[in-house]
């Protein structure tokens, strides 16, 4: 037992307007790891209630000014003191009426004077047990919810890694395009989505010309600059929301073109051509700048077709703009199964 405050301790306040009373009280409770506090009058008990936490209030029932009803009561209607234990401690027994008074005011019990020593030690025990108990619950409590906090940081960054795993695993490192995998996927649902609709499907394929040259001429570095402007190029074309376009190979692009048909599909093609003429890139061809080569492709898909139909398809366009003299497209159209070619 300790009159000091502000130890880990819990606080008993003790409330009697005698200090013979006090420190019998204080001797009784000697052996308590406890904090005592003493108050002299009811409105010194609610100045410390408002200010400490306590596990047991032993309240002296008559005093001057405030008896210990009326301290009780004035206890049970604040939020911060209601849930504090109170033990009457009285020198008079004036009957049940008042001892009921003293449970109504919220009293927990009621002990009359003179005390009995072990009687008095083993309730007073239960409080600072209960309130023991409760700290102990609450540390736990916090405890756990930072445990919960730091879990719930963990699975934030998990959630981020996986996304950039995720990114790195559909993207291609130079350009940040799709990369060949991702194409695939987006290809294959498309051609279902396709099928189903019996919307036509395109695809455009460019490849750039000459580029061994290119790297040959400017070295590697420069050639990967070159990739990165071109797919710079072709992403701010102004294509549709559901267009997407890849990085399949070392310096071939494609675009997936859902719904659109062949003729669109030229129409993007162009426009990717003159783009990456427009970037005006110096190369020592024919042209004197980067040029590429286009294969575009188109269909309805049909029940006796597959996606590998209208890749074989783009993939000959594309080596006959390669064979026609580069910078140029062609398109093959497929129908039933029966590739029409369609020379542009
Ligand atoms: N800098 C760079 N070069 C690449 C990359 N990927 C592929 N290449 C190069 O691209 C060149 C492609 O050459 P080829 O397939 O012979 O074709 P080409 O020289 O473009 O000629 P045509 O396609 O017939 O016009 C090769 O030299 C590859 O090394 C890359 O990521 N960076």
């Amino acid at each position: 037992m300790r009159m000091l405050m502000k130890s880990n301790n819990p606080n008993i306040l003790i409330v009697d307007d005698k200090l013979e009373n006090l420190i019998t009280l204080e001797r009784l409770l000697e052996h308590f790891d406890v904090d005592l506090i003493r108050a002299s009058s009811g409105k010194e008990a609610l100045a410390h209630l408002l200010d400490n936490d306590f596990a047991l209030v032993l309240l002296d029932v008559k005093m001057p000014d405030m008896d210990g009803y009326e301290v009780a009561e004035l206890m049970r209607g604040n939020s911060r003191t209601k849930q504090i234990p109170i033990i009457f401690v009285t020198a008079e027994s004036r009957g049940d009426a008042l001892i009921f008074k003293g449970y109504e005011a919220g009293a927990v019990d009621y002990l009359l004077k003179p005390l009995n020593a072990s009687i008095f030690r083993s309730k007073v025990g239960v409080f600072v047990d209960l309130y023991n108990q409760k700290h102990a619950l609450k540390l736990k409590t916090l405890e756990f919810d930072q445990k919960l906090a730091e879990l719930e940081e963990l699975q934030q960054q998990l959630e981020e890694t996986n996304e950039q795993l995720l990114m790195l695993s559909t993207t291609d490192g130079l350009t940040s395009l799709y990369n060949r995998r991702k194409f695939d996927d987006i290809y294959l649902e498309e051609w279902q989505r396709a099928s189903r609709s019996q919307n036509p499907i395109s695809l455009v394929m460019l490849d750039i010309d000459h580029f061994k040259l290119y790297n040959d001429t400017y070295g590697h570095h420069k050639g990967d600059d070159c990739l990165r402007t071109i797919a710079s190029a072709l992403q701010a074309m102004d294509i549709r929301h559901l267009d997407k376009i890849a990085r399949i190979g070392g310096e071939e692009f494609a675009v997936i073109l859902p719904d659109t048909d062949g003729d669109g599909a030229m129409l993007v093609a162009e426009r990717a051509r003159i783009a990456i003429e427009n970037l005006n890139i110096p190369h020592e061809t024919q042209f004197s700048k980067v040029t590429a080569s286009f294969g575009v492709s188109s269909v309805v898909p049909k029940r006796e077709l597959t996606p590998k139909f209208l890749m074989k398809a783009v993939d000959e366009a594309l080596y006959e703009s390669k064979k026609r003299g580069r910078n140029g497209s062609t398109l093959k159209l497929l129908k039933y199964g029966k590739e029409q070619p369609l020379a542009m």
